[in-house]
């Protein structure tokens, strides 16, 4: 007699399950009430430390850049109904600039996000320029004083600096018209833009995992279960967010009502038209376990 026992019903990996999380307040009404089961454990990160952990193996699952996936679509796999995703303006992926668009020479990009890059240079084609490209830490505002007539940021920190540069104002002036210049600058809304060109959505995060290291059933109940919970408390969830950003709520919270936390068609349409544009030969895109 052997002593071998049945292979498990279920092939997912019990634990322990590696979690990366990127926690810009976009992501709050998932992340901020997700309780993780046991056998998970969960780190942070700004999108590209959390892109990196994915690719090198340190996590097993993340929300990051749906450009990674693209790129990588060959090794992971995401979930076919978690998105960060936008259907026009998004407020917090923006180019602020000096000039024109079709005159940007010289451009700062952020070095936390892939996403808005790429997204940035698919733009970059439609307006028709080429401006040098370089990645700077700081504020927008101190950087096109230095010399840069365009400098892209994204997540907590953009939200701050399109306030900061347009307000203050209220809900009520953000609904009929975005409010995009002051004190000399002008902030291009690159979700908006990516509206304005294909009248699609613009997905910037997907919850990918490596299709060898699945996530268990439990995990994806929890942040069913924590999304559920998050969007039904938005008020809540965006007061305490206000405060630690030094903004006003009513416009955190028309910030955060305004994402698509469910990736549907119309996410995908856009997803697959975005790989197609910025990631040509790109492997076929699959979204795995519900
Ligand atoms: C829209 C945003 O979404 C984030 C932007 C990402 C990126 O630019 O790579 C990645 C994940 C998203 O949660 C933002 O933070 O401003």
């Amino acid at each position: 007699m052997t002593d071998s026992h049945p292979p498990p019903a279920d092939p997912r990996p019990l634990s322990p399950y590696r979690a990366g999380w990127i926690h810009f307040t976009n992501v709050a009404p998932i992340l901020d009430s997700l309780v993780l089961p046991p056998g998970v454990t969960a780190i942070t990160g700004v999108p590209t430390q959390m892109n990196e952990a994915l690719l090198s193996g340190a996590v097993d699952i993340a929300n990051i850049s749906a450009v990674e996936f693209i790129r990588h679509a060959d090794t992971l796999s995401a979930l076919p109904d978690f998105s960060v995703s936008v259907l026009g303006p998004v407020y917090s992926v923006n180019l602020f600039h000096t000039c024109a668009l079709s005159e940007l020479k010289r451009v700062a990009l952020t070095s936390q996000s892939a996403m808005s890059v790429a997204l940035l240079e698919v733009l970059l084609l439609e307006w028709g320029v080429s401006p040098t490209l370089e990645r700077a830490e700081g504020e927008a505002e101190a950087l096109l004083a230095q010399g840069f007539d365009g400098v892209l940021r994204i997540g907590d920190s953009a939200l701050r600096e399109w306030y900061g540069v347009v307000g203050p104002f209220t809900e009520a002036t953000i609904v009929p018209e975005i409010p995009q210049s002051g004190r000399g600058i002008t902030v291009t809304d690159l979700a908006e833009e990516w509206f304005r060109v294909t009248g699609r959505p613009f997905v910037f995060a997907v919850w990918a995992y490596r299709k060898a290291t699945p996530p268990p059933a439990a995990l994806l109940d929890a942040m069913r279960a924590a999304r559920r919970h998050g969007i039904g408390h938005l008020a809540e969830v965006s007061e305490r967010h206000a405060r630690k950003l030094g903004l006003p709520a009513d416009v955190v919270q028309h910030y955060l009502w305004n994402f698509r936390y469910h990736l549907e068609d119309a996410d995908r349409l856009a997803l697959n038209e975005f790989a197609d544009r910025a990631v040509p030969g790109h492997a076929p895109l699959e979204f795995g376990v519900r």
